[in-house]
């Protein structure tokens, strides 16, 4: 429960393998307890939780310790909650009562748990046929009589409470699958996500960082609810007289309680009592830690000892470049598009063509724009490079190289994601669109730059932490410490770009897909955007693919330039010889679209004004 997080000096040495830090140390604990909700819930539980472990020591009697002499007696100082109708004594039993109901629902809680959250977590994030074999066991459980379940299984295996609660944990853990899955679709397709994948995390690690950190919260509050429901549904089954009459639980308690309800009223009391008392304190606890998980900051560290070899060595960049065959006689280009298309498949049955019949090659040390109007496939062409289209995307030709591999091979209808995965974040990397939308708000700067740095050049945290610093220096990011520390919406538009530039080119790519990176930023940062997109590339001799609507953007900063419309390839050449004289009609069209060295247009203003004079 205490989510700490280490601190330490933001100032790491080079080389060394280790720890080290990166913010604030918080815990949640900590939070919890400032909220009144929040430590009276725990001191209650603990409370319970102390009184059941130490059921042996602090009660007088055994829990069927009967002295029929005294049944139903009044509190006395030998038995100060008095006894039952077999004069056993009420405190003793509460005691060990508390001891086997708490378990118990604790057990059903843990038994829901282990089934649905894994299950809504894998379902939520590959949807497909897990998702659909789910979604069928799932609606089966739920439509499942659950009393009649629970009166079968004690039939079939007599009144064991310990099997009672696993085949509720069982028949109830559906909720869990189900808030699991809604909560995982709801953050899938965020563009943060999209973000992580091509930075080069794997499904498991993206999963357990930033989808679970979403479900967490949900599935704490529902595990609070679900130990109460547990507690009330199975006190509910032994006030039925099905329990085990040989043990002392709540649930037994209040059955004898009830039948002796005109003679001592207080035997029905003291387990009810202690059922409202337990059952209101895990729920206020669950808002609580609720409350305390949303506000607090998430990260965790994990010491690292291996040392590895330096980022940009000989050794990380021949260990990362070992490629799988390469296809003979095929033309080596960075990466080459040969009669790509992509379609759609249509309710009709038919597929519809959003690209269609693309070819053309970028090379390491040259910037390619793919330029063309809304609609016209370019960032379609960029996903299929990437491996990001969606699941219902087709490729319906043609194929992908990447450095003389294929990604996509003649014939196969979906990017290799097996293959890509191991490319996206080592050598291919992605500028997004929107910046602030490609940042997972629940994690900071710095770790959102470390995390992929860690894992892919296999170096120490101390060393990411040292590059990531240097990386926003590079960007121009005047207090990069500041920046590292800061959470997304601590930081303006163009400087969240500027952060996602720097995590685009701190694992080395040798290919970075810009798409539209200036969109989202006003003018003036746009050109500072582009000017440090066009001086790393030359400095860091990789290739570039920008996908833009504007032929300023191309004339600016590209070498050559594909021009596309309505899927498919208009034009391609050197980015001067299309300016001095394009070919086509469309392309003409687009660059007369650019501003630039056009007559300034006559005011609006002054026309109405004359118009209303005359
Ligand atoms: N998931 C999808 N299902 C069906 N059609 C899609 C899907 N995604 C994109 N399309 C279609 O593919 C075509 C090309 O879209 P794409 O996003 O590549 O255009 P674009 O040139 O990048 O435009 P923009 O600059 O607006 O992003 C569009 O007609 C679009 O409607």
């Amino acid at each position: 429960m205490t989510e700490s997080v280490e601190t330490s000096a933001l100032t790491p040495v080079p080389g060394t393998s280790g720890q080290t830090g990166t913010v604030v140390r918080s815990t949640v604990l900590k939070r919890l307890l400032k909220n009144p909700m929040g430590s009276i819930a725990i001191v209650i539980l603990m409370g319970m939780a102390v009184l059941a472990m130490f059921a042996d020591v602090l009660a007088p009697f055994d829990e069927n310790f009967a002295n029929i002499s005294k049944t139903l007696a009044a509190p006395d100082p030998v038995n100060i909650l008095g006894t039952d109708s077999s004069g056993r004594d009420v405190w003793s039993r509460l005691l060990f009562g508390a001891q086997l109901t708490l378990l118990s629902s604790l057990l059903c809680a843990v038994v829901a748990i282990v089934i649905g959250l894994p299950a809504g977590l894998v379902a939520g994030y590959y949807a497909g046929r897990f998702e659909a074999l789910s979604n069928w066991i799932v609606s089966i459980l739920m439509s499942l009589p659950g009393l009649i379940v629970l009166l079968t299984i004690r039939a079939a295996f007599g009144p064991s409470v310990w099997i009672a609660m696993i085949a509720f944990g069982v028949l109830i853990s559906p909720s869990y699958f189900r808030l699991t899955r809604s909560a995982v679709q709801s953050v899938r397709n965020e563009l943060y996500v999209d973000a992580a994948r091509v930075s080069g995390l794997s499904d498991l690690r993206i999963i357990t960082r930033h989808i679970f950190s979403v479900v967490r919260a949900p599935i704490i509050i529902q595990t609070a609810a679900i130990a109460g429901v547990a507690i009330a549904i199975q006190s509910g089954l032994e006030f039925l007289g099905l329990g085990d009459p040989a043990k002392a639980t709540w649930g037994v308690m209040l059955s004898e309680g009830f039948k002796n309800v005109y003679l001592t009223p207080t035997l029905l009391f003291w387990p009810a009592f202690a059922m409202a008392l337990t059952i209101g304190a895990l729920v206020l606890l669950g808002n609580a830690l609720r409350d305390a998980l949303e506000d607090g900051e998430k990260i965790k560290h994990r010491k690292r000892t291996t040392a590895a070899p330096a980022p940009g060595s000989a050794a990380t960049r021949a260990a990362r470049k070992t490629p799988a065959a390469v296809d003979a006689g095929t033309e080596h280009h960075l990466v080459k598009v040969t009669n790509l298309g992509v379609g759609y498949p249509q309710a009709d049955g038919s597929v519809k063509k959003v690209v269609d019949d693309v070819s053309f090659h970028v090379d390491r040390g040259e910037i390619l724009g793919i330029v063309g109007e809304s609609g016209s496939g370019k960032s379609q062409t960029a996903f299929s490079i990437l491996g990001l289209l969606p699941d219902n995307a087709r490729i319906v030709a043609g194929s992908i190289q990447f450095d003389g591999n294929y990604t996509v091979a003649p014939g196969e209808e979906h990017v290799s994601q097996d293959r890509l995965s191991k490319l996206r974040g080592r050598r291919i990397s992605y500028i997004p669109q929107e910046p602030m939308s490609n940042l997972d708000p629940a994690f900071t700067i710095g770790y959102q730059l470390v995390t992929p740095m860690v894992r892919v050049l296999g170096i120490s945290k101390g060393e990411a932490t040292a590059r990531a610093l240097k990386l926003l220096t590079d960007v121009g990011i005047v207090n990069p410490k500041r920046t590292f520390d800061a959470y997304p919406h601590e930081v303006s538009g163009g400087m969240a770009q500027r952060v996602l530039i720097a995590g685009a080119i701190s694992c080395e790519p040798d290919l970075v897909i810009a798409d539209e990176p200036t969109t989202a930023l006003d003018v003036t940062v746009q050109a500072e955007v582009l000017d440090l997109i066009r001086d790393l590339q030359k400095r860091l001799n990789i290739g570039v693919i920008l996908v833009t609507h504007n032929f300023g953007v191309v004339a600016d900063l590209c070498d050559r330039v594909v021009v596309m419309q309505n899927g498919r390839l208009v034009e391609e050449g050197p980015v001067r010889g299309i300016l001095r004289n394009p070919q086509e009609t469309y392309t003409r069209t687009l660059l007369g679209s650019m501003l630039e060295g056009k007559e300034p247009m006559t005011m609006l203003v002054s026309s109405t004004s004359q118009g209303a004079a005359s």
